[in-house]
């Protein structure tokens, strides 16, 4: 459980210690009427006593505490409810009002921002953030409202949205943030929500001051129960374990993490330069990618190592424990022998690059394929016979076929539990200093600074294919623009970055908003020898 699960336990502290009886409405996640009629700018937000107050127990609080200890567990004592404002819009214009809209639609893990109007199916509801208080939307700067009115017709309405308990996630573990004033009550609030919260949470825990460590692992205090900080989450479907102590953790970043992975494709090879316990890299891994994942954090390698396992993805992991720099180096470096630097390895074990080249995954060309013929000198040969083979036909290879080799890929990963072997034919997986897809750099305090790490960093005469994105959060204040990081980055890369796109992840702070920037890896900056490389 994470900060949103403390949220949840802190509201449902509340509720004891308010008494504020059956103050949550049921589970419900709907447009809602307000009490005048929507008439009047109208303030919204947590209903009732599902806010965190501490005044003291009333003998009726305490009556309704017993009641609570009797039942072994209340679910509904975990809802919050969130009285929002949505927007009514036409159907066909949801994907300009969700670009128009960026950062004033409600920022909820697992929470879709634009769902289904039950009043019209012509219609659908954007639902707007917490911040958004008021249905004249005056919180909402007039360069976003204006073309949004001259796009369509847009009503604004009421909604309400209870996160129940299954919203809540998983773990035994409740993090709370509590703020200066409910401190003095640190120790009560914990014991309540550790008390009434048996058998899930075994730990209470309360964040302590900001993240300054390299690991970005924030401080916790133990307010109640086990100091074992290790849980799992779940995050669409994939299983993460973690020690909440010792990695980074946000579960904010979920969207986030879905919508990069989104934009890879099956067989596509991906550098994850900061990957934490692997949000980004097991999905990826899931889809069928070769990832190559790096942090410098032992432990968050370990819990990656982990996940790998847990998700059966070790055989496409390779996890590697160096500073972001030096794992690019390691992995774009062409090895003297055609061998392997011992530094990294695949989650499973076994060394990669002779995994490659064994003859359960070696390279099919599509001549090959047409001609339906074996390469038996491939299969029966010595590793450097068949290293040999696979580098001719990966030389040999057009962008093309790359293509058409990771059509095959596919085929071949779709098998590859049934143990299932059609001898002669081939996989192509490129090794990094051949093809990259995307690079992943998720530091936004910092990863802007590590961009000079692609200068010359490509031997072209070794290079296959295109170059690849690059994908790099950041933060941006109020007394920055994306100009002025733009410009950051092209003097670190030494070069000017054609078509970047910024995409604004979420807001962290009144006036901090983190973004990825994406880009094609200028042609100019990463090769040793430019003639050689398509920049397309
Ligand atoms: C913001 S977290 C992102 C983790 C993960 N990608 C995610 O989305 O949750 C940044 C990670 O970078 C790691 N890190 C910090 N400095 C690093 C460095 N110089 N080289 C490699 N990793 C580093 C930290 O340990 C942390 O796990």
């Amino acid at each position: 459980m994470d900060a949103a699960a403390g949220e949840a336990s802190a509201a449902r502290t509340a509720v004891l210690l308010t008494g504020g009886g059956s103050v949550c409405p049921p589970r419900e996640a709907h447009p809602a009427e307000p009490k005048d009629g929507g008439t009047n700018p109208t303030s919204r937000g947590e209903v009732g006593s599902c806010q965190l107050a501490t005044k003291p127990l009333s003998e009726a609080d305490e009556h309704r505490g017993r009641e609570a200890e009797e039942s072994l567990l209340d679910e509904s004592k975990f809802d919050v409810n969130l009285q929002l404002w949505s927007l009514r819009i036409p159907r066909e214009h949801c994907t300009s009002v969700g670009r128009l809209l960026h950062g004033y639609m409600l920022d909820r893990a697992r929470i879709k921002p634009i769902v289904e109007d039950p009043t019209s199916e012509k219609n659908r509801l954007v639902i707007l953030s917490e911040k958004i208080q008021n249905s004249d939307l005056s919180e909402i700067p007039s360069h976003v409202l204006d073309p949004l009115k001259g796009l369509c017709n847009i009503e604004a309405v009421p909604y309400s949205l209870t996160l129940g308990y299954s919203y809540w996630g998983a773990g035994h573990v409740a993090h709370l943030n509590l703020t200066e004033d409910q401190l003095p009550y640190k120790d009560v609030i914990a014991k309540v929500i550790y008390d009434k919260n048996q058998p899930i949470i075994q730990t209470v825990v309360n964040k302590i001051g900001t993240i300054t460590n390299e690991f970005r692992v924030p401080t916790f205090e133990v307010l109640a129960g086990k100091s074992d900080m290790v849980a799992e989450v779940k995050q669409y479907g994939v299983t993460f374990k973690l020690d909440y102590s010792l990695v980074y953790w946000n579960s904010r970043l979920e969207h986030e993490h879905i919508r990069l992975v989104s934009l890879f494709q099956r067989g596509e090879t991906i550098c994850d330069m900061f990957a934490g316990i692997g949000p980004f890299s097991i999905p990826a891994a899931r889809k069928g990618c070769h990832v190559y994942a790096n942090d410098l954090n032992p432990d968050s390698v370990h819990y990656l190592r982990i996940n790998a396992n847990i998700n059966k993805v070790e055989d496409c992991v390779y996890a590697y424990n160096m500073d972001a720099r030096a794992f690019m180096h390691h992995v774009m470096t062409v090895p003297d022998s055609d061998g392997m630097q011992n530094t990294g390895e695949a989650v499973s074990n076994e060394d990669h690059y002779d995994k490659l080249a064994t003859d359960e995954k070696e390279v099919v060309t599509l001549e090959m394929l047409n001609a339906g013929k074996d390469n038996q000198d491939s299969v029966n040969g010595s590793s450097v016979k068949k290293k040999t083979a696979v580098k001719r036909q990966l030389d040999k290879a057009s962008e093309d076929q790359i293509a058409e080799e990771r059509f095959v890929i596919a085929v071949f990963q779709g098998n590859r539990n049934t143990n299932k072997r059609i001898r002669g034919f081939h996989l192509t997986v490129f090794r990094p200093w051949e093809h990259v897809d995307h690079v992943i750099m998720n530091l936004p305090a910092s990863a802007l600074d590590f961009l000079d790490v692609f200068k010359g960093l490509i031997q072209s005469e070794h290079w296959r294919g295109s170059l690849p994105w690059i994908h790099c959060y950041c933060f941006i204040r109020s007394t920055e623009t994306k100009e002025s990081i733009l410009s950051k980055a092209e003097s670190l890369l030494s070069t000017k970055i054609a078509d970047p796109i910024f995409h604004r992840v979420r807001d962290v702070a009144p006036n901090k908003a983190m973004f990825c920037l994406s880009f094609k890896l200028p042609t100019e900056t990463c090769c040793q020898d430019v003639n050689n490389v398509g920049a397309e």
